[in-house]
């Protein structure tokens, strides 16, 4: 069985005082049954660490360099991250692919350094609004999940966000059956590549406003193993009653 996810990805905010909120998240789940990932800017993971010291909550990035240390100016490597406090990264985020021009080799790339460092690589694919609506969805999903993950994983390493570009920020999200349709091909595509034990042992997320009164619904859809939340995650106050959505879908 996939240990279900609840993600949050804090994107460009916070300083010092967001660390409350994440105090309030880690006081709120003290002995989750899903596993808690929090990823609040680079600059915070340090202080973070040791403001949750010893609870259930993991740390992440939101990004990391291909290479494990050099002339790289601004950037940070997969190490630097782990040794901040990190337990994971999210890569390839949309954002980035479009701020960064982030190609899905480059994504791979990073994947593997972001393995070699021990970290849990959240990997994102997701369509553009154009895309779906010229009915390639599936094409663009699977072919970004194609060339975003190397080969020679293991399901535990890895974790797959399918996050529609259209659906973040936007109060918009897929039908349930869309949702379904995007998570049941990914979920073919990654046991075919990687055989059954790795395929089915890498956890599928959504990403794209998951609220508090859309989680449930969510959650319950096929091959959804969590949630990758952006503006949600920033309070407790959201993010709680998504984690606690998560555990009863987890029963
Ligand atoms: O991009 C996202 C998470 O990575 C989703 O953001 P929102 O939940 O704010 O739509």
């Amino acid at each position: 069985m996939r240990r279900k996810l609840a993600a949050g990805n804090w994107k460009m905010n916070g300083t010092g005082a967001a660390l409350d909120a994440l105090d309030a998240i880690a006081t709120a789940h003290p002995a989750p049954t899903v596993d808690i990932l929090i990823c609040p800017p680079a600059t915070l993971l340090s202080r973070a660490s040791q403001a949750i010291l010893g609870s259930a909550v993991t740390l992440g990035g939101q990004d990391c360099h291909a290479e494990a240390s050099g002339a790289h100016t601004g950037d940070i490597s997969a190490a630097m991250l782990a040794d901040a406090g990190a337990g994971a990264v999210i890569l390839g985020h949309s954002e980035r692919r479009a701020d960064h021009a982030e190609t899905d080799a480059q994504v791979c790339a990073k994947t593997r350094a972001a393995l070699e460092a021990g970290l849990i690589a959240v990997v994102c694919i997701g369509e553009t609004l154009a895309e779906r609506e010229a009915g390639q969805t599936l094409d663009v999903v699977c072919g970004q999940l194609a060339g975003s993950l190397p080969d020679g994983i293991t399901g535990n390493q890895i974790v797959v966000a399918y996050e529609p570009v259209w659906a973040i920020g936007t109060g918009k999200v897929p039908t349930l059956e869309q949702i379904a349709e995007v998570h049941d091909a990914l979920r073919g595509q990654l046991v075919g590549r990687y055989g059954a034990e790795t395929g089915h042992g890498i956890r599928l997320l959504y990403g794209g406003s998951v609220k508090p009164g859309n989680a449930a619904e969510i959650f319950a859809v096929s091959n959804v193993d969590g949630a990758l939340v952006g503006g949600a995650s920033l309070s407790a106050a959201d993010f709680s009653p998504i984690v606690t959505a998560l555990e009863l879908a987890a029963g």
